[in-house]
């Protein structure tokens, strides 16, 4: 194979009560990246269209990922990389993940296997850590396994598929303004007291409940969060208003999506993330804030070839 095109989803992490541990992948929202075989031995980024992104391969973090891995494989060719970004970087929508994880997958394929699931992972972790300085394996975990996972160890990495219920789908607001994962997880406290980490643990535990016995209420309750949300809420605009609107409008649950500043709201059935996109668009119709409404079902599986 000397050439191949992906679809790289959008993921959302944390899923309120899971800081850094939980984070599930869309099936409709995500990059286009086409990867080329080069003889001239060197990783470019040749196209990025709908982003303003760096193309030096050590800062792109799909640049990056792939010169680390060939450069590892002792590979005698360069790639070349197109990438189409379908919503911003600093989204909170696991932009960067999307590119890192993306990278990570193509980069396999075009050595013919080589690396594992796990070091796919762990390169697609080196990317994060280009983009926001921390080797998170949250998004980038959930955009290569598909569905949603639980990094439920990081010494050693061991990740956990966890099933999707059939009628769960997501609704999604990414306010157009650009928070920085990196300052985002700046702003956290290093420790937290006995009593905040029993009742996040517990809801992390209600959610893996609920998602394997498809109890949609219990789904619902768990999407709490006592750690991360007090902190990181006050910097994007309307955030209560939002919350509200979805619980309001029948959304089983809602919460940050990453680091923001997207908000994600998780529904039953189809019909009902439109409404709660509807609920999204009444909170900030009238704002000064550009912004975008996405709906989609949980992508069953993680990056896909296009031509498949
Ligand atoms: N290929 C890439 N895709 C997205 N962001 C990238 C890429 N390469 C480097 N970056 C940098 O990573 C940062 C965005 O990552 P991050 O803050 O984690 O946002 P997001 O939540 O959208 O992933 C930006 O500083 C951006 O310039
Ligand atoms: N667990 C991380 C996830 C960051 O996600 P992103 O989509 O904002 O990059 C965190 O919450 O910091």
């Amino acid at each position: 194979m000397d050439q191949l095109q992906i679809f790289s989803p959008a993921t959302v992490a944390n899923v309120s009560c899971g800081y850094d541990a939980m984070a599930f992948a869309l099936e409709s929202l995500g990059d286009e990246m086409t990867f080329r075989k080069n003889d001239l031995g060197k990783t470019r980024i040749v196209k990025i269209e709908g982003a303003d992104l760096p193309f030096e391969s050590n800062k792109n973090v799909a640049a990056a990922v792939a010169k680390r891995m060939l450069q590892d494989a002792g590979a005698n060719f360069g790639v070349d990389i197109e990438i189409v970004k379908k919503y911003k970087p600093g989204s909170g929508l696991g932009s960067s993940a999307a590119s890192g994880a993306g990278a990570a997958f193509a980069i396999n394929q075009l050595l013919n296997n080589r690396y594992t699931k796990l070091e796919q992972l762990k390169y697609a972790m080196f990317g994060e850590e280009v983009a926001c300085g921390s080797q998170i394996a949250d998004n980038v975990a959930a955009a290569l396994y598909g569905g949603f996972v639980l990094i439920r160890s990081y010494e050693p990495l061991d990740i956990v598929s966890i099933p999707t219920p059939s009628q769960l789908f997501v609704t999604v607001i990414h306010p157009q303004i650009e928070i920085k994962t990196e300052d985002a997880r700046n702003i956290l406290p290093k420790e937290i007291p006995m009593k905040t980490a029993i009742s996040q643990w517990a809801n992390v535990g209600g959610l893996i409940a609920g998602l394997h016995s498809s109890d949609y209420d219990l789904i619902g309750r768990s999407l709490t969060d006592h750690v991360v949300e007090p902190y990181r809420k006050k910097f994007i605009p309307h955030f209560d208003a939002l919350k509200r609107a979805a619980l309001d409008h029948g959304a089983l649950g809602a919460g940050i999506s990453g680091s923001g500043p997207s908000v994600f709201a998780l529904v039953k059935g189809a019909e009902m993330a439109e409404k709660i996109a509807a609920a999204f668009n009444e909170v900030y119709k009238d704002s000064a804030i550009d912004y975008r409404i996405y709906t989609s079902g949980i992508a069953k599986t993680g990056i896909t070839l296009s031509n498949e």
